[in-house]
């Protein structure tokens, strides 16, 4: 199966995954001078105040906050996006240590790790699964984050993850807002791109904010101790660097919302 390692990581993926070495395929690395300012793409509008926070659940891959996307009561409209696109997972990827373990990079510039608010087009497809396999179907909205000061509204997730340990393991997370996790400026990059795990399917367009957030190395910490395999098994490996590489641009354009 899949994964980070040695023998299943990103660069084994094409084997099962052949679209891996498609023409857009994420992440990448933005190169700001090389963006184009596009004056008119609006400002991003994030509307999460009704939203419903499920679960908090360890995949083997990632730590994920699951909302209930049965309304459209989550949504991000506006941006390069036509439709409002409604909020259906949260998830991260980091490093083992340092400044290392973002997805996307800028100019190469990594940082410790990449928050990813998961969005589908219900306004053109009736579930998820149809919307992850459309050209339009997913908007993505990537949040890069950097130690520093601890992050007051990370601490709901971060105090939950020992909860979630293990592969497998899942448990109520009621009443978190992730509004509180972005940060003041919206201001942000958009290209066509793919989900940047198997199935890698070619079906996002990104919006990645210019803004990191900062995080305490103490909140990094406990992501890092969250482990790949399961309670069962014996050799543990902790849940760290399960980030892609940037994958070749493939002449793609990345407009900029800001000059
Ligand atoms: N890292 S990413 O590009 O944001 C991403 C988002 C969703 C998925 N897959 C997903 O949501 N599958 C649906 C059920 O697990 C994979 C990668
Ligand atoms: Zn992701």
């Amino acid at each position: 199966h899949w994964g980070y390692g040695e023998e299943n990581g990103p660069s084994a993926w094409h084997k099962d995954y052949p679209i891996a070495q498609g023409n857009r395929q994420s992440p990448i690395d933005i190169v700001p001078t090389e963006a184009v300012y596009d004056d008119s793409l609006p400002p991003i509008m994030v509307s999460y105040d009704h939203c419903t926070s499920l679960s908090i659940s360890n995949n083997g891959h990632s730590v994920v906050v699951d909302f209930d996307d049965g309304d459209g009561r989550a949504v991000i409209k506006g941006g390069p996006l036509e439709v409002p696109y409604r909020l259906k997972q949260l998830h991260f990827h980091w490093g083992g240590q340092g400044s290392h373990g973002s997805e996307h990079t800028i100019s190469g510039k990594t940082f410790a790790s990449e928050l990813h608010l998961v969005h589908w087009n219900a306004a053109k497809y009736k579930t998820f699964g149809d919307a992850a396999v459309a050209p339009d179907g997913l908007a993505v909205l990537g949040v890069f984050l950097e130690v520093g000061d601890e992050h007051r509204g990370l601490h709901n997730i971060t105090d939950a993850l020992y909860m979630v340990k293990f592969k497998g393991s899942f448990v109520d997370f009621k009443g978190f807002n992730p509004r509180c996790l972005l940060p003041s400026n919206l201001c942000y990059w958009t290209y066509p791109g793919s989900l940047t795990t198997p199935p890698l399917h070619e079906s996002v367009t990104w919006i990645v904010l210019k803004e990191p957030i900062g995080v305490s190395e103490k909140q990094m910490g406990k992501f890092r101790m969250l482990l790949f395999s399961g309670e069962e098994e014996e050799d543990r490996k902790r849940m760290v660097n399960n980030f892609r590489p940037p994958q070749p641009l493939k002449g793609r354009k990345v407009r900029s919302s800001f000059q």
